[in-house]
């Protein structure tokens, strides 16, 4: 059978212009927007005098990554924003007419930019029709967001929130003619609660979180809650099928750890993330549900720690004022105290063609296992039950003593650890990495911790384990007591603890040391026994998965197009 070949892109126009006193000819198709130097005769060496005309400074611009188009003074931006450049005299008289095209540009280490390129016309006709033609086929890009929702977390990291928003990312949605409705929160809870109860969500076409994980934690409780309620589904029940949220969120990072954003960008730069919402990016996502006794606790889409980094966000929480740096002041205190935990882990492996957490590829931008129509993800669009769906799978238990238990519903790569808690771990394969570091000695758990800083692999060690996994549920070995929890509440915030000179001395006492907190998502949860199950791609970004080095770093070349 023949394969059916992609129709070739529509020419729109094509004209000679002229960009910094050259001749360009400029073309618009349906898919790119081109213009190359015409090499005049002039200019022609004796090398080349007897050669074809010569392409020189050739540049393709896919019209997805257009960012907007608009008439230009004759006093007019060149290149990059914020540079201004004079017309010369010469083109100033013939080329008087001039448009600027505003496009993405692609930089070092995932991060994109905002590029312009101004070129000028010899009449204003030629000019408008340009600008039309591009405008054009920029509005037949529906995916687009036109109106959105944002909410600034004054206080996430630096404190460096709101700045960032207004002097960064305001003025590129600005740019592509996005509005904005902008709520700087008051308290923490109010973008969720805002979220959940009030917000006209009608009226937006996605939802941007200015802050860290903590904020973007926020959104997704506001989002999910609010669209189980509207569809009558009882989030307090672990095994009903959750309604996916249909907004898109937006991630612009002002927090400490950013490692949602970084995971699914490659970067946590304001300018980049900016960039992948206006341009229209969508990238589904895996979250977790924990239910406590059949009382649903939160939902996490990157770590769920128990352990060592439950215990770091612990410590950390009570040295918030340090900023971003109590994560590591902490770390090592945690790391000193080498604090184990007993339990009983059980899980439901996922099926094996989601591959497994020591696989050397990926997950990235249109990653093949996230787009597969796996069984685990009919599991939820069948809207099958929970109880159906485990008579497939077969429970697995492990009990032991463990340093640390993390879930990763994604690779949680961030700027600490750039290939994450689970390199291998997908974005919205409906699965989730689940690590287990028994009770080693000191020195062994530093060389596991420092393998999350370089290349080594963090899993190759005799007393780590992981598994991929669909659901899984935590029984630590004492019960937990309502008096215990009600400690690690008031632990989390901020009280000290009165009984751990005590409890350092009766180890196996069912004390507070017994029990760690659960870390989810930079939150802490005070439960020890939890149940857990991923819900596949159930919200979506405004981003596209971290993008192959390649595309970064080759330009577009004639075959390609
Ligand atoms: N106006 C506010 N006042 C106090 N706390 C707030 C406010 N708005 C949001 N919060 C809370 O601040 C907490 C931390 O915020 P955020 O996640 O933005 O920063 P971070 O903790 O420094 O970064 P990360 O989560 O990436 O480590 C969140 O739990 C959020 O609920
Ligand atoms: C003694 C040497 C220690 C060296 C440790 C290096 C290991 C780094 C692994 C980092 C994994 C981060 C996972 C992401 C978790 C976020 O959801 C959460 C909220 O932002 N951040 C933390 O809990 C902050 C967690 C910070 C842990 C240090
Ligand atoms: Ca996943």
């Amino acid at each position: 059978m023949q394969e059916k070949q992609p129709k070739p892109p529509l020419l729109l126009l094509s004209s000679q212009l002229s960009l910094q006193n050259r001749g360009y000819e400029v073309t618009l198709n349906s898919a790119f927007l081109s213009w190359k130097e015409v090499e005049t005769r002039q200019k022609r060496t004796a090398a080349n005098i007897y050669g074809p005309l010569k392409a020189a400074g050739s540049h393709y611009v896919p019209v997805c990554e257009i960012i907007s188009v608009q008439e230009t003074e004759e006093d007019c931006p060149s290149t990059g924003i914020g540079k201004w450049q004079k017309v010369p005299q010469s083109l100033a008289e013939s080329n008087q007419y001039a448009f600027t095209v505003s496009y993405v540009e692609r930089t070092q280490k995932h991060r994109w930019r905002c590029s312009e390129v101004t070129l000028h016309c010899t009449d204003r006709t030629l000019c408008l029709q340009w600008v039309q033609a591009i405008r054009e086929q920029l509005s037949l890009l529906t995916i687009r967001p036109k109106r959105l929702l944002v909410y600034i977390n004054p206080y996430g990291g630096k404190h460096r929130g709101k700045r960032i928003y207004e002097q960064k990312v305001a003025p590129i949605f600005s740019r592509a003619s996005i509005s904005t409705d902008v709520i700087v929160t008051e308290r923490a809870n109010h973008a969720r609660d805002h979220l959940k109860m009030e917000a006209d969500l009608k009226k937006y076409d996605g939802v941007v979180c200015v802050g860290g994980d903590g904020m973007f934690s926020e959104i997704i409780h506001g989002l999910i809650s609010r669209t189980q309620c509207d569809s009558g589904v009882d989030q307090n029940r672990a095994d009903e099928t959750l309604i996916p949220c249909s907004l898109r969120i937006g991630i612009i990072p002002a927090g400490s750890t950013d490692c949602i954003c970084y995971a699914t960008v490659g970067s946590n730069d304001p300018v980049t993330s900016a960039l992948h919402i206006v341009v229209g990016d969508s990238q589904p996502m895996d979250v977790c549900s924990i239910h406590h006794n059949n009382t649903f606790l939160r939902y996490s889409v990157s770590l769920l720690g128990y352990g060592f980094y439950g215990d770091v966000l612990t410590d950390s929480e009570r040295k918030r004022w340090m900023g971003p740096a109590r994560y590591d002041i902490s770390g090592v205190k945690t790391f000193l105290s080498h604090r184990y935990y007993e339990g009983t882990i059980s899980f439901l492996p996922a099926d094996e063609n989601v591959g497994t957490p020591r696989d050397k590829l990926q997950c990235r931008s249109g990653c093949n296992i996230c787009r597969l129509p796996s069984a685990d993800k009919q599991v939820s669009k069948d809207e099958e039950s929970i109880s159906d769906t485990e008579k497939k799978g077969v429970w697995q238990v492990i009990r032991g003593k463990f340093l640390a238990i993390n879930a990763a519903c994604m690779s949680c790569a961030c700027p600490r650890s750039p290939k994450g808690l689970s390199p291998a771990a997908h974005l919205a394969d409906g699965t989730a990495d689940l690590i287990l570091v028994r009770k080693c000695s000191r020195f062994d758990f530093l060389r596991h911790l420092l393998r999350h800083t370089n290349k080594d692999d963090q899993f190759d060690h005799p007393f780590v384990e992981v598994y991929r996994v669909r659901q899984f549920r935590f029984t630590p070995r004492y019960e937990d007591t309502d008096s215990e929890l009600e400690l690690r509440e008031a632990e989390g915030s901020g009280r000290k603890r009165f009984f751990s000179q005590i409890c350092r001395e009766h180890p196996a006492c069912t004390c507070s040391l017994a029990h760690s907190s659960w870390n989810c998502d930079g939150e802490i949860l005070p439960h020890a026994a939890i149940q857990v199950r991923v819900h596949c791609q159930l919200i979506k970004l405004f981003a596209r998965g971290i993008e192959e080095q390649s595309v970064f770093e080759e330009p577009y070349t004639l075959s390609a197009i």
